[in-house]
């Protein structure tokens, strides 16, 4: 049950758009606020539902539930733009990448706040959203019905949000890259290009729902079951090994969540610049 008359999503963009769908969609009698800076966002999440304006303040002050899905490094224009007095008593979830709770606690003075990190498969209901909250936990289940109309939600301590970044907020652009490699290998063998891909497309579904279907096998059990001696997967397996894909993807999932780490350091940086020009301005219009 989502107790929210109204939700703000601040950056309309290609997440924030898929959130404005699904709330539209799922959510009987909630008024959704959507900002963005150009015309076309703007337009894009009205036609998603949403009542879209140009001022993130004015959002703000009439949502009770806020939804900050900027860049991670707009995050301290928009800080500008709402000012600093408008976060009491506001439930906000950003879902920025790598800026953390206490940068979020800190700007916003007054919040409770949460940080999550969904995927685009929210597209179709099926984001993996990992959740981590500042301690109040006060509207908790608000928060979480909210994710859950895009898929699976699962609160974590912060801690590991950074590495879900790299694992599953990246994941469906590293998926992809997979998909269509593997794909054009089809293709260098003769395959046509649309029975490439469709094929691709229900090994990867069918793979997935085989290794949940048979939960407790490791994935190294199932290669070892398609491997047979002498034959066609071990031929193909061995190219993956000579060429350290495994490595590579294992180091692609490290790098892609140290960068989350990074911005999180380079965002806070920044928004405690922001802060402290917007206190010193506050003091001199004393
Ligand atoms: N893309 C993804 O797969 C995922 C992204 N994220 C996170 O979500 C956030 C958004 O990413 P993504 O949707 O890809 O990015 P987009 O660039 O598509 O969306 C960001 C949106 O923010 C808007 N915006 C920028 N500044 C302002 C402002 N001052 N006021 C109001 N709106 C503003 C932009 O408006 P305009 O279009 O008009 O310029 C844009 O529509 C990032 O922090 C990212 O880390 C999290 C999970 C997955
Ligand atoms: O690439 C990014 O930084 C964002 C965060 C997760 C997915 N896209």
């Amino acid at each position: 049950m989502l107790d929210a008359d109204s939700i703000a999503v601040l950056g309309a963009g290609k997440i924030g758009s898929i959130i404005i769908r699904a709330l539209s969609e799922k959510l009987d009698g909630v008024k959704v606020i959507a900002t963005g800076r150009s015309y076309e966002t703007l337009q894009n999440a009205a036609k998603l539902g949403a009542i879209a304006i140009r001022e993130n303040r004015k959002a703000v002050l009439e949502s009770d539930l806020i939804i900050i899905s900027v860049k991670p490094f707009h995050f301290p224009q928009l800080l500008k733009e709402t000012g600093f007095d408008v976060w009491v008593d506001k439930t906000v979830v950003s879902v920025m990448a790598g800026v953390t709770l206490s940068t979020l606690q800190k700007a916003l003075e007054g919040a409770e706040v949460y940080r999550a990190m969904p995927n685009l498969n929210a597209y179709v209901g099926r984001s993996a959203t990992a959740i981590a909250e500042n301690g109040s936990g006060y509207r908790k289940n608000t928060v979480d019905a909210l994710f859950k109309t895009l898929g699976t939600t699962y609160w974590v301590p912060e801690e590991y949000l950074d590495v879900w970044t790299g694992l599953a907020g990246s994941g469906p652009a590293f998926i992809a890259e997979i998909i269509d490699a593997l794909a054009m290998g089809a293709v260098a063998s003769g395959l046509n290009r649309e029975l490439a891909y469709k094929a691709v497309l229900d090994v990867l579904e069918g793979t997935a729902l085989l290794l949940r279907a048979r939960s407790n096998i490791h994935p190294a059990q199932l290669r070892d079951e398609v491997a047979t001696p002498s034959g066609t997967t071990i031929r193909g397996l061995t190219v993956l090994e000579s060429r350290g894909v495994k490595a590579a993807l294992m180091e692609l999932v490290e790098q892609a969540s140290r960068r989350s780490r990074e911005i999180g350091t380079e965002v806070n940086e920044r928004v405690v610049k922001e802060l402290t020009f917007m206190l010193q301005q506050v003091e001199k219009n004393k």
